[in-house]
């Protein structure tokens, strides 16, 4: 349980190998495994092989014997990527994503592949077809969705870091519903080849950690442009390192009347009271600003992805790969019963709604319209952004909440992602920062800045994370009777 510059250490001073330093990572993964389900798959042959090749490499590689858990609905090389679907329970794909390539050359062990809800579709990872994840905190509540699996694994300690796709909160709700740290990038920031499409002008790719660090040292790896995918942007790559402990004093920082108060609960708000005594000693200065148009988020959100889903979920034929049924008598009942055996229900629900949205007639009134408010939504951000430099608000407007509670009632579920949804509308990037506890379940604070610039997001992060610092708070493992 150590940050990367602490394990880069142990190689250095020769304390322990890759093959020690992984052994302990994967002795954690058998602890706490049984009680919280974050993994899929761990290719245990695959780590052998990883670990033999980086016996030539040079130990100053950035990663170098750095163990990584990888959401399952980013590709990994001959390691499964289930996408936590039926449909694609047996896919072993033939290549590597853009970013696991990248942190394969720099050094990084790919341990294992991370629970979810189907194909990125919810906030709570219960809608996995192998079981949902359970919060480390409380094996009673769910670890937020629909990164579950990636952001439990960190709180555990089972890895390090991990990576997580957020198209409306994935990466962040789950950081605060289990303590740790999460980055969605600037849309356009980080690759997405190799990552199973849900809502292609939404997804994008993103670390979980324990420290701004840590953080800021894999995106450094995994940012950048990328050929393969067209909407990567061309824009060159800052030092994120370069601007951590540096004050922030004097900074800017806007809460949006929109996002706290109206609809959080008292216990989030409570917990949150303390950050506000935070930003008074780094030295910042508070405004209220106002983003009218979030009030159209939510249902904006939902009119845009689930349309981009039903598009990109229409491969799943039964034909090009994954899942078929074979007890079908002709090729139409063979798609209908392969996709109707091979989806979950939200999957379904989300492919519907989207269907229906793009149908002929429709399409003006409800998709068309939905990209106008977005860029409302998008053009009062960058109006926000001249006059501060961080808006800060709750990431969740509750609690983590207990498996089973929301499952039946999709808007609830929905309702989740309130606060987090407005910033893939817009393709800013945004950070999720443990900021404190309510009865021992943790609680996040979400941090958004301009287009492109993390470096100064995460120095703001950073500092504050001098004042609230939980990386070294680890939850206890369960005892026994409680499974
Ligand atoms: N993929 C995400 O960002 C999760 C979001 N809660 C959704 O269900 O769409």
């Amino acid at each position: 349980m150590r940050t990367l510059r602490e394990i880069k250490k142990i190689y250095e001073n020769k304390e322990a190998n890759v093959k020690e330093v992984v052994e302990s990572y994967l002795e954690k993964i058998k602890e706490w495994e049984p009680y919280i389900n974050a993994f899929l798959h761990i290719p245990y042959e695959d780590i052998e092989k990883q670990v033999k090749e980086l016996e030539s490499k040079s130990p100053n590689l950035p990663l170098y014997g750095i163990p990584i858990a990888i959401k399952d609905n980013i590709l990994t090389k001959n390691i499964k990527t289930t996408c936590a679907s039926k449909i694609l329970e047996n896919f072993i794909p033939p290549y590597d994503a853009t970013v696991v390539k990248r942190l394969k050359e720099n050094g990084a062990i790919i341990i294992g592949k991370t629970n979810l809800d189907e194909f990125a579709m919810g906030s709570s990872c219960e809608n996995s077809a192998f079981g949902p994840t359970k919060n480390p905190w409380d094996i009673e509540r769910v670890p937020g969705g629909s990164s579950g699996g990636s952001a439990a694994c960190v709180s555990a300690g089972e890895v390090p870091v991990s990576l997580g796709s957020d198209t409306g909160g994935s990466i962040r709700l789950p950081a605060s519903f289990t303590g740790v740290i999460g980055l969605k990038p600037t849309y356009g920031l980080v690759s997405r080849f190799g990552l199973v499409a849900f809502a292609s002008s939404l997804d994008q790719i993103g670390p979980f950690g324990r420290t701004v660090e840590d953080i800021a040292i894999t995106l450094q790896i995994i940012a950048g442009h990328d050929p393969m995918d067209s909407t990567s942007s061309p824009y060159e790559i800052p030092n994120y390192l370069e601007g951590l402990g540096k004050s922030v004093k004097n900074w800017r920082v806007g809460i949006p009347k929109e996002l706290w108060y109206k609809g959080v609960s008292e216990e989030v708000l409570k917990t949150l009271e303390n950050s506000f005594d935070v930003f008074k000693e780094m030295g910042v200065t508070i405004e209220e600003i106002s983003l009218p148009s979030l009030e159209y988020a939510l249902p904006v959100y939902y009119i845009i992805s689930t349309s981009e889903a039903s598009s990109n979920l229409a491969r799943y034929d039964g034909v090009k790969y994954g899942y078929r049924d074979f007890t079908a008598e002709d090729i139409i009942s063979m798609y209908k019963q392969t996709r109707g055996k091979g989806f979950g229900s939200e999957v379904k629900r989300r492919i519907i709604l989207g269907t229906y949205a793009l149908s002929a007639g429709y399409y003006d009134a409800y998709y068309l319209k939905a990209t106008k408010v977005r860029r409302l939504i998008r053009m009062e951000f960058e109006e926000a952004f001249k006059k501060v430099d961080i808006i800060a608000s709750p990431t969740s407007p509750v609690l983590p909440f207990k498996l089973g509670e929301r499952i039946s009632d999709p808007l609830q579920m929905y309702l989740t992602d309130i606060m987090t949804i407005p910033v893939n509308l817009a393709g800013i990037p945004a950070i999720s920062m443990p900021a404190g506890f309510y009865n021992n379940l943790p609680v996040g604070i979400q941090f958004m800045s301009s287009f492109f610039t993390e470096d100064k997001l995460l120095q703001f992060a950073y500092a504050y994370q001098q004042f609230v610092d939980f990386s070294k708070k680890y939850p206890t493992l369960p005892n026994k009777e409680r499974v």
